[in-house]
């Protein structure tokens, strides 16, 4: 049997419980009165979640602007992929109305022996724990690929860090940062997430980083961030990605408190979509949570941060994910499959309509992981009834009964009555408008809608010994 050891991966940044106060008076989305107007999607007779319209004109105003602007995608290196500028906008958006919205207040999950680890332990709230390699059989039904895809997308080119200008942090994690940068030869902006070779090392995330860049680096599909290529210095692995303007889907949800019904079922529809993709790739996704969906400058998702991912034909046994997300059969030690994604779009939805995670406990992740052992839900009953039915065969530790895990795979969760009203083919061509278009100007690097991070004090590029190069011969 091998050690156990968990660490922090990353801490949620604000607490994933913290909207339990959902009568506030300062939630800007209720759903007695909800500011989402159920409308006719621009494809009339389809699934829309309406609009948020209280947010801000402004972001309604500008949504017509953010619309006009391609959304082709661009090689950081070819100014030829991007014919077609970003249209300027006509109209400035007021920037988002954060007194409005009223955070609420963080909440402390982190693990005391974990306290150290993170580059960020004062600010955070919430741990991953990992456990690698944890073994011992566990029955499961391995859920039949649903469709292998023709084409592996390879990522271009080679690129270096002269091809970037580097700008503000968007986001940490255990063992970097993502980075804002504009490419020097199309002017456009994107991604680059920073990973020191190091803490990779020393957190034996080698194999799952490397995983994270070759999964990144097959998968192409209008709900998953796109890799565009790779590179490393002495210190530091690079992967350059897409650049996703509307910030986390975490952020929207702690300053909603909780989203209206349809507005749950449109991101727990396009996860849906992801996961159906991922899994007919026997990819297998583990880190299902809020932070890890982003919202494109129309609203739409984008799941980014692979560093769990992993291609799983049958079953595997390693712990990994954030405590609230994980899947008792994963808390357990067992062996599992790709299930556990399921279990997870579960958590999600409830962590949407509610504002807080099923399992949720503020003493530790110990405890979480007790609760989920346990298995006792309590919904509130403004869920609906039909989210409510979902909910009970997504969260359910019977691998028999869990829904996505059946005989029709995801087939099953798409027909689940819940979500009736989703016409998929059009929602996986994005021709369904998203409930709230953030209040981004295209095209100029906007990140007014990421939170702000101490910025890296060490220089990138740096030359010198470089002890871990051939663990990371791919990037
Ligand atoms: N393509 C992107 N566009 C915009 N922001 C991004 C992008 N990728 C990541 N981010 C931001 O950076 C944050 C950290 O990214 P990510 O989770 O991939 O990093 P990480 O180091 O793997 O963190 P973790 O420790 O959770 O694994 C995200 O939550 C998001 O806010």
């Amino acid at each position: 049997m091998p050690t156990l050891g968990s660490f922090l991966k990353k801490k949620r940044t604000k607490d994933s419980t913290g909207s339990r106060d959902l009568d506030s008076p300062t939630s800007p989305i209720k759903d007695t009165a909800s500011p989402i107007t159920p409308t006719l999607s621009k494809t009339s007779g389809s699934f829309s979640a309406g609009k948020l319209t209280t947010q801000d004109s402004a972001a309604a105003s500008h949504s017509t602007t953010a619309s006009t602007a391609p959304s082709k995608s661009a090689d950081p290196m070819n100014p030829s992929t991007y014919s077609q500028p970003y249209a300027t906008p006509q109209a400035t958006p007021e920037p988002y109305q954060q007194s409005q919205h009223n955070l609420p207040s963080i909440q402390n999950l982190i693990h005391p022996s974990n306290t150290t680890s993170s580059p960020h332990s004062n600010s955070g709230t919430q741990q991953r724990s990992q456990r690698n390699d944890a073994s011992n059989g566990g029955a499961i039904t391995p859920v039949p690929a649903q469709h292998v895809p023709q084409v592996v997308r390879t990522t271009k080119g080679k690129y270096t860090l002269t091809d970037f200008t580097i700008q503000r942090t968007l986001g940490t994690g255990s063992f970097g940062r993502v980075h804002l940068v504009q490419s020097k030869h199309n002017q456009r902006f994107y991604a680059v997430k920073v990973l020191k070779k190091a803490q990779v090392v020393k957190m034996k995330q080698v194999e799952h980083t490397n995983d994270e860049r070759r999964m990144l680096q097959q998968v192409k599909h209008p709900f998953l961030i796109t890799l565009w290529g790779t590179f490393q210095d002495s210190k530091n692995l690079y992967m350059v990605m897409d650049f996703v303007e509307g910030g986390e889907l975490f952020s929207l949800l702690r300053k909603s408190q909780r989203f209206p019904n349809p507005v749950a079922k449109f991101y727990a529809a396009e996860v849906t979509l992801a996961l159906d993709y991922l899994h007919g790739m026997n990819i297998i996704y583990r880190d299902l949570k809020p932070e890890n969906l982003l919202l494109d400058r129309h609203g739409h998702l984008k799941i980014t941060d692979f560093g769990f991912a992993k291609e799983v034909p049958d079953i595997t046994w390693t712990l990994c994910g954030t405590p609230d997300y994980l899947a008792p059969e994963v808390v357990a030690s067992k062996g599992y499959n790709k299930s556990v994604d399921w279990w997870s779009l579960g958590i999600l939805i409830f962590e949407m309509l509610s504002g807080f995670t099923p399992f949720w406990d503020a003493g530790s992740p110990m405890k979480i992981y007790e609760n989920i052992l346990k298995g006792k839900v309590k919904y509130p009953p403004y869920i609906h009834p039909d989210a409510q039915d979902l909910l009970q065969q997504l969260i359910t530790p019977d691998l028999t009964k869990r829904l996505g895990n059946l005989h029709g795979g995801s087939r099953e969760v798409m027909q689940h009555p819940w979500f009736a009203e989703v016409t998929w083919e059009r929602l996986s061509k994005k021709d369904i408008d998203a409930p709230y278009v953030p209040p981004v100007r295209a095209g100029v690097g906007d990140s007014s809608q990421f939170d702000k991070y101490p910025e890296e004090t060490e220089a990138y590029g740096q030359a010198g010994d470089d002890p871990h190069k051939h663990l990371f011969m791919d990037f």
